[in-house]
């Protein structure tokens, strides 16, 4: 059975005169992996922006397992199970992929800095750090600086930042962004054990990684959701291939 832990109910955002996001509905399912696609421009960053926190929405609301976080900001959010990686990499390379995995665990708690001074604690963070680190694929690596890691293992240790803040629901925007045919297949690999027993929405301009491990897509343009259903519904969907995916055969 489907259990809706993310609900995005009619979010609309404005810039000014213009509107980035009109009445945008999409439910993540635990053990699911959404996605979420559209030509440049559509929309998708600014939707993702909102799930997090990072930016409120105009109108509408964001309910988690239920309760209406839409008020909470970024941190609050992630406090309650909503981790978010970013386009841009958000690493410290000069630290090791421990210690940043750590540096995330610890933003979960109330009053990060005092962990210091808390053998059991700091643990607690520790364990939670490496779970994580294995879980996202680097196991062994945890000594290794940042900086020093391929750029696949770079988007690896931000999913496992995401994973060592315990996140339950996971927004990741274009993870497999620069990466190779390989590097990529490990990702859509990864994602399909995360998905497991979590939600995840993803953005991703890659299409074959998207119908490789999508359970539903939803495709927005100019703002609004076109089409949103499983794979083979929006490959088939004439409206989609006028809008998005025809773009590729056109240039
Ligand atoms: N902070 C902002 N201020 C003003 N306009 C913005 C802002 N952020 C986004 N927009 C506009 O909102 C619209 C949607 O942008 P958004 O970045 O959400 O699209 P996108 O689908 O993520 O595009 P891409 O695939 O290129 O990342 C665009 O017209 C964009 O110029």
């Amino acid at each position: 059975m489907s259990e809706a832990m993310l609900v995005a109910d009619r979010l609309t955002r404005h810039f000014g005169g213009l509107t980035a996001n009109l009445e945008v509905c999409i439910t993540l399912e635990r053990g699911k992996l959404h996605a979420l696609l559209g030509p440049n421009g559509a929309g998708k960053s600014t939707c993702i922006n909102m799930l997090s926190g990072d930016l409120p929405p105009s109108a509408g609301r964001i309910l988690l397992e239920g309760q209406d976080v839409t008020g909470l900001d970024s941190a609050a959010r992630s406090h309650r199970g909503i981790g978010r990686s970013y386009q841009r990499t958000n690493i410290f390379p000069q630290f090791t992929v421990l210690e940043n995995c750590r540096l995330a665990a610890q933003s979960r708690r109330p009053r990060p800095w005092r962990i210091f001074t808390d053998a059991m604690k700091t643990r607690d963070t520790v364990e939670r750090a490496q779970a994580a680190i294995v879980e996202a694929g680097l196991g062994g690596r945890e000594l290794r600086k940042a900086g020093l890691l391929s750029h696949g293992e770079q988007r690896q240790l931000e999913i496992a930042m995401v994973l060592a803040t315990d996140a339950r629901v996971l927004l990741l925007d274009e993870p497999l962004a620069g990466m190779g045919s390989e590097e990529s297949a490990q990702m859509v690999e990864l994602l399909r054990k995360l998905k497991q027993n979590r939600a995840i929405l993803l953005v991703e301009h890659d299409m074959d990684a998207v119908f490789a491990v999508a359970d539903t897509i939803t495709v927005m343009v100019e703002g609004s959701v076109l089409e949103s259903g499983p794979p083979e519904q929006i490959r088939n969907s004439e409206d989609v291939q006028a809008a998005y995916l025809g773009e590729d055969e056109h240039g």
